[in-house]
């Protein structure tokens, strides 16, 4: 009884605004985009500039905790440096906190492309791909952070290219989980992505790699259901990439060794086509 008391308080404090409201008399709200553990992100029109924007608010019922959060998920951001991750333009003070505004990217999901759209990825396309978001995941960690939350959800394509998004549990090398998120937010995690390290990262871009694979996988009749080494039929050099991802193999220490494979299996596949 009390949880459902409690869940019925958190989802009428959380309700989220509608669209027309406006934020500090400037941005105007034109949808939600999505609620997150701490936070709820609205597509907004800035009043000054008439630019979209993003603008994500702490959850009222996560009080005080969601705005350290976000303030936390700001300063990240704000470290970051790079055409292909959001910049953020603003926090502003707020009532209930703070809130921050961020650019908007007006693209799809990898998840909408490969499950609404059913875009399907090819082994080559896949790498040239990949050789695009280890730029992003490599500048991530050049400046001391591990995202920790590589999916294809967070992985933005717009015009051709790859935006990485969300930093909302990303840790910077050092920091443990159990010092900066709630309980409730600690997510049993894989051992292979329990540490804060690139190989964890790595370990997660091997996951969405594969659903761009499967992307293009159909199964036989009667197939009965395998292990992606059974199902999908892979050269050499990205079976060996996946098992290095996934730890079967050495894992791959630094984001920089990943990428050169990636070049060289790009050069092999054009050298033979
Ligand atoms: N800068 C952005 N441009 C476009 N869409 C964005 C941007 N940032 C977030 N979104 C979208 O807003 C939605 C909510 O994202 P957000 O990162 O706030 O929370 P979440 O990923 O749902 O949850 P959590 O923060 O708990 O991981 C997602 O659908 C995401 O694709």
């Amino acid at each position: 009884m009390f949880a459902w008391l409690r869940n019925t308080y958190q989802s009428w404090i959380d309700y989220p605004k509608q669209p027309g409201d406006i934020l500090s008399g400037r941005y105007r709200i034109l949808s939600l985009l999505g609620m997150g553990s701490y936070g709820l992100t609205y597509l907004c029109q800035d009043g000054q500039s008439g630019q979209e924007v993003a603008v994500k608010l702490p959850r009222p019922s996560k009080r005080a905790k969601a705005v350290q959060l976000l303030q936390r998920e700001a300063d990240i951001m704000q470290q970051m440096d790079h055409p292909y991750i959001p910049k953020l333009l603003e926090r502003v003070k707020h009532p209930n906190g703070m809130y921050l505004v961020m650019e908007y990217i007006s693209g799809r999901t990898l998840e909408d492309l490969i499950f609404e759209e059913e875009r399907s990825f090819s082994e080559r396309e896949c790498i040239v791909y990949m050789l695009e978001l280890m730029e992003r995941v490599m500048h991530v960690h050049e400046r001391g952070y591990i995202h920790r939350d590589i999916r294809i959800p967070n992985v933005l394509y717009r015009e051709g290219k790859l935006y990485l998004i969300d930093f909302g549990l990303a840790l910077a090398v050092g920091e443990r989980q159990e010092d900066v998120f709630t309980e409730a937010m600690l997510d049993k995690r894989a051992p292979e992505r329990q540490d804060v390290a690139v190989y964890s990262d790595l370990y997660d871009v091997g996951h969405l790699m594969l659903f761009m694979l499967y992307s293009s996988y159909e199964p036989q009749p009667d197939q009965p259901p395998g292990s992606w080494q059974e199902e999908l039929k892979l050269s050499p050099s990205v079976r060996h990439m996946l098992e290095r991802l996934f730890q079967m193999g050495p894992r791959y220490e630094h984001s920089r060794q990943f990428i050169l494979e990636l070049e060289e299996a790009l050069q092999q596949m054009e050298a033979n086509p």
